[in-house]
């Protein structure tokens, strides 16, 4: 067997702040086959999009990483800023929640594609023109022609995330990583969105890993899913037998909170009470246990492992999984 197209290894990242040292990333372990897609899902500030810079490479200069990235058997985190970034839009693209962070609103829409596709692949003008209308018909903009001579501001929400999903694709990268791809979309808008990603990730057999802070975004989308909190990974199985049986008390709230549709977009997670530690301060004993329903003595006085119990892909951080506590959820 081959080995995965991307490997994160111990990965930690930590940030200066004038009140010490925090610890965005803790110590995480992951890995993605080729073609497969992992959902990388928690509350905001649990470390999902430091965790996705560290793979890119693109943290703030303050950062201190450590661990490793293996990407198609180079390590990012040791890779020279050139070879650095050949990569990045090539083989490694990315999808912002945003995508006026991707687009530039200065120039077209023709220009942006082209300029790269040219940057990345040998291809002349005309050949590129050619390219960037059909990848705008694939991402589903009607008159592709015609949108290439307007600007990022003349389009929809919607709109100008397919651009910068067309603009990602562009160079038929191996991996493909949507940070909150349809947060910031509506509802309806949302669904499309990640149907367009699943689609092209099949047609390109290419993987992706998707970050958000909806449980729901992952279902029926995902292979594999980790749940982060405070910095680490806190459960990780491949998504059936997540949703089948899910083990730890965090995960049970995630599932809880996805946004119904009547829901105001932003609303706070109603299912999970209080807030996450603090992470400039040294923590003992489990990161959820303060929030935790079912959290005993032993949960306040030491942190529990990510370790397997009868499936050995099936990982969790918890004393006590919900089964053995309650017998909820299977
Ligand atoms: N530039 C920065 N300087 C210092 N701390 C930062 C910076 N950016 C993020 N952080 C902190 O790092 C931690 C992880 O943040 P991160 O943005 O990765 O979380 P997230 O899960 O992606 O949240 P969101 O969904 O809100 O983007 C948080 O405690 C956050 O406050």
């Amino acid at each position: 067997m081959s080995a995965p197209l991307l490997i994160i290894e111990d990965v930690a990242v930590e940030l200066p702040t004038p009140r010490g040292n925090l610890r965005a990333v803790d110590h995480v372990d992951l890995s993605l086959e080729a073609g497969c897609t992992l959902g990388i899902v928690g509350e905001s500030g649990c470390g999902k999009t430091m965790l996705s810079r560290a793979v890119l490479q693109l943290l703030p200069k303050k950062a201190k990483l450590t661990g490793r990235v293996m990407f198609d058997g180079q390590d990012l985190v040791r890779l020279d800023a050139e070879p650095l970034r050949r990569l990045r839009g090539r083989d490694l693209a990315v999808v912002f929640q945003d995508p006026m962070t991707s687009l530039n609103p200065v120039l077209t829409i023709g220009t942006q594609l082209m300029e790269t596709i040219q940057e990345h692949l040998e291809l002349d003008a005309p050949a590129a023109r050619k390219r960037s209308i059909e990848l705008l018909a694939a991402v589903g903009i009607p008159a592709p022609e015609q949108r290439l001579a307007q600007y990022p501001h003349q389009c929809s929400g919607g709109m100008r995330q397919r651009i910068a999903i067309a603009i990602a694709l562009s160079c038929e990268p191996k991996l493909l990583i949507a940070d909150e791809p349809t947060t910031a979309l509506d509802v309806t808008i949302q669904a499309q969105i990640l149907d367009l990603l699943a689609r092209e990730q099949r047609r390109r057999h290419m993987a992706m890993i998707i970050i958000t802070h909806d449980l729901g975004v992952v279902a029926g989308r995902a292979d594999e899913v980790a749940v982060m909190y405070a910095g680490r990974v806190v459960e990780r199985a491949p998504t059936q037998a997540l949703f089948k049986r899910m083990h730890m008390p965090y995960t049970e709230a995630l599932l809880a909170a996805i946004p119904k549709l009547e829901t105001a977009p932003h609303t706070p997670l109603p299912a999970i009470s209080g807030r996450p530690p603090d992470p400039t301060r040294p923590l003992k004993g489990c990161s959820f246990a303060p929030r935790c329903r079912y959290a005993a003595s032993r949960c306040h006085e030491a942190k529990p492992d990510l370790k397997s119990a009868e499936m050995p892909d099936h990982l969790y951080a918890c004393f006590h999984p919900i089964q053995m506590a309650e017998g909820v959820g299977a």
